[in-house]
């Protein structure tokens, strides 16, 4: 284990806004850390970067406690935050110098890793050109890029693909495979798009209002509706109603109102596509299509809360 945080609580003005969190990371794992907006991911990293002190509670880096002294963990840490914290009027190049000697890299090593970590972001052949003129894409890679130049072992991204290109998202998921495939980098990776969590990340954790609602392998958590299938049903309409008439019946567990329909979670092998007819009938509403598939991990935070990662 390389990291583990045993019960952290944090607290602002009386309200816990993290409560009770313990996670851990093996060595050479890549972990996510999901849950929507005000989960609480962020001050979680905070707190594990030593930016944030917890109210109780301990954070360990190889067995040792950190909060007392962070040295040992700015040492193999290496975080890219939510904002971009870049100077606009510098190249790409001349920021990731400026980070490298904070971070007592200098001469050919800071050299070599400028352009190793400007490599692996796919901007190599962009660094001579000013921040202010690259994408909020290209920005978010550069970033990544000062994170990575003193070669951590372990490295906490927190949303790094929020609101950019898909060009530039590709590379960034490239970057984190590349990074724990290959140079076996620990990761611990934040975001609320399930998606990308389930391609990169082999254990997850998921927060809510604080608090770790599940935890566990993805095929451990996806069990937790193993006996369920998830139905898409598209209609030519919306009906509120037929939403509400499906909510009450016993082996539909969860009925949630879509953009082209309702999306259902049933009991496995229950009869259910008549019920569907039927009440689509009722309400005067036509199906368009039925597809019937395995839940998902949005379908399991829904199952746990009650609602969307993304609302
Ligand atoms: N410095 C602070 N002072 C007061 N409240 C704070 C502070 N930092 C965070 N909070 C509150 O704590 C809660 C958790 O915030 P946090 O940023 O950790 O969530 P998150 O899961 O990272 O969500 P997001 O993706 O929106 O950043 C929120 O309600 C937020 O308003």
């Amino acid at each position: 284990m390389i990291l583990e945080t045993v019960s952290i609580e944090k607290s602002y003005k009386g309200k816990k806004v993290v409560d009770d969190v313990s996670i851990y990371l093996n060595k050479g794992e890549s972990v996510g850390l999901l849950g929507p907006n005000g989960a609480g991911k962020s001050t979680t990293i905070s707190m594990i970067s030593s930016l944030v002190k917890p109210n109780h509670g301990d954070i360990k880096l190889n067995g040792k406690s950190i909060l007392k002294d962070p040295r040992d963990i700015r040492r193999v840490l290496g975080v890219v935050p939510q904002e971009i914290a870049l100077y606009e009027e510098l190249t790409a190049y001349e920021n990731l110098r400026f980070f490298g000697r904070l971070y007592r890299l200098k001469g050919n090593q800071l050299e070599s890793k400028i352009q190793e970590t400007l490599e692996m972001v796919g901007l190599r052949d962009r660094q001579k050109e000013l921040i202010r003129t690259y994408s909020g894409g290209m920005k978010r890679r550069v970033n990544i890029a000062a994170a990575l130049l003193h070669d951590p072992q372990l490295i906490i991204m927190d949303e790094p693909t929020v609101g950019i290109d898909p060009q530039s998202r590709n590379h960034i998921l490239e970057t984190v495979r590349l990074l724990n495939r290959e140079k076996g980098t620990t990761i611990l990776y934040t975001s609320h798009y399930m998606e990308e969590v389930e391609q990169l990340c082999n254990r997850v954790y998921i927060m809510d209002y604080g608090k770790m609602i599940a935890s566990g392998r993805k095929d451990e958590l996806l069990r937790i509706l193993s006996g369920d299938d998830t139905v898409h049903v598209q209609l030519n309409s919306k009906s509120y109603e037929m939403a509400k008439e499906l909510r009450g019946i016993e082996s539909i567990k969860q009925v949630e109102e879509t953009e082209k329909g309702l999306k259902l979670i049933v009991t496995k092998q229950s009869s259910i596509l008549s019920q569907i007819v039927r009440a689509a009938e009722q309400f005067n509403v036509q199906i368009n299509s039925v597809h019937i598939d395995t839940p998902s991990l949005e379908d399991v935070f829904l199952h746990l809360t009650g609602r969307k990662l993304r609302d």
